[in-house]
């Protein structure tokens, strides 16, 4: 059941003059986002922290046709520079059609290494900074009726092996946005709130990170892109992709918890992650050794 007031099919006219702004637009997901958005003739104001891949992006959005486009630089680690990519749509064209917060930082594929400063530095990029921009844009979407994509994982759904710190930032945006998503409907804010579940995609930083340790085949980054942009211009609640997969996986989640981990476990090649020795005489192994099952 909807809430909003949402478009049943999806035309890519619908995009056509809307004001975007793409977190994470250099590369991976976010850049084949703002490439189907210059298609589709939307503006664009695209973010990353390398000034060098920002400027070809953009310069290939002009090319596919957009209304226009240009780019910001900076690292989301600071929730100023978050507030100030809003500020930058705001004096650029006065107003915001969609907000898409898809960036993350870096993490690590392995066993949890015990550093706690770890997660509250990558807390503040994948999740803090989110919600420092959907409060800085949020009279802006009021006043448009806009939508806010936020791009999640199966890993913020479900947890799974090697990814603990990415894990838990992904689950603190299912949470927040969620409740969020409860208020703007209590409120009648006319304000869409899409959370993008994702599985394995092939951009080329997932596959360097997993490609030796995951036996599922990854799905492609440019129809997924597509699927974002169309599940936010139609307002859902949230999007499952590749939807077979991950709605299933959704699925066994509350029948079978149990059996959804070890399904998950049974899609990683546990000998192909390797365990780094603990700095000297610091850190106590945290979790089982490989192919324990713990
Ligand atoms: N690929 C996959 O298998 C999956 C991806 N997802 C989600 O999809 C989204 C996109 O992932 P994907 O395209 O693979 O990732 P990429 O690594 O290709 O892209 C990440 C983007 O974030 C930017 N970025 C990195 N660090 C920072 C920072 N500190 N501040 C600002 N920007 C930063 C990068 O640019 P730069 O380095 O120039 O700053 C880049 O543009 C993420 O939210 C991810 O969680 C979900 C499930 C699976
Ligand atoms: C392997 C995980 C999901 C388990 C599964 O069997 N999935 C089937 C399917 O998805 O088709 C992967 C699901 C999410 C992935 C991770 C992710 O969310 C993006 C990360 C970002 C970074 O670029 C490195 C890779 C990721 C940690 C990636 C790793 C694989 C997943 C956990």
């Amino acid at each position: 059941m909807y809430f909003y007031s949402a478009p049943e099919n999806f035309n890519e006219e619908m995009l056509r003059g809307k004001r975007v702004i793409v977190t994470g637009a250099s590369s991976g997901i976010g850049e084949q986002m703002a490439y189907h958005l210059a298609r589709m003739g939307a503006h664009v104001l695209l973010t990353a922290r390398t000034e060098a891949k920002l400027q070809k992006v953009v310069e290939r959005c002009l090319e596919l046709g957009a209304a226009s486009a240009r780019f910001v630089s900076g690292s989301m680690e600071d929730t100023a520079f978050a507030e100030e990519v809003v500020k930058e749509a705001e004096n650029t064209w006065g107003g915001l059609d969609m907000l898409i917060l898809n960036h993350i930082g870096n993490s690590y594929f392995n066993y949890f290494d015990g550093d706690v400063d770890h997660i509250r530095k990558l807390l503040e990029t994948n999740f803090l900074s989110y919600v420092a921009m959907t409060v800085t844009a949020l009279p802006m979407l009021k006043e448009s009726e806009g939508n806010i994509v936020v791009v999640s994982s199966v890993a913020g759904k479900a947890g799974g092996p090697f990814v603990a710190p990415y894990s838990a930032t992904k689950f603190a945006l299912d949470g927040f946005f969620s409740s969020l998503r409860h208020e703007f409907i209590i409120d009648n804010v006319n304000v869409s709130i899409t959370l993008c579940i994702l599985g394995y995609i092939d951009t080329d930083s997932a596959m360097r990170a997993v490609s030796h340790a995951i036996k599922v085949a990854p799905s492609p980054k440019e129809e997924c892109a597509l699927e974002i942009i169309r599940s936010g211009a139609l307002r859902q609640r949230e999007l499952h992709y590749p939807p077979g997969i991950v709605s299933g996986m959704l699925l066994l989640r509350g029948l079978a918890p149990g059996f959804l981990d070890t399904l998950i476990r049974s899609n990683v090649v546990v000998e192909n992650v390797q365990r780094a020795p603990p700095p000297h005489g610091t850190r106590v192994p945290l979790a089982g050794s490989p192919g324990s099952g713990r």
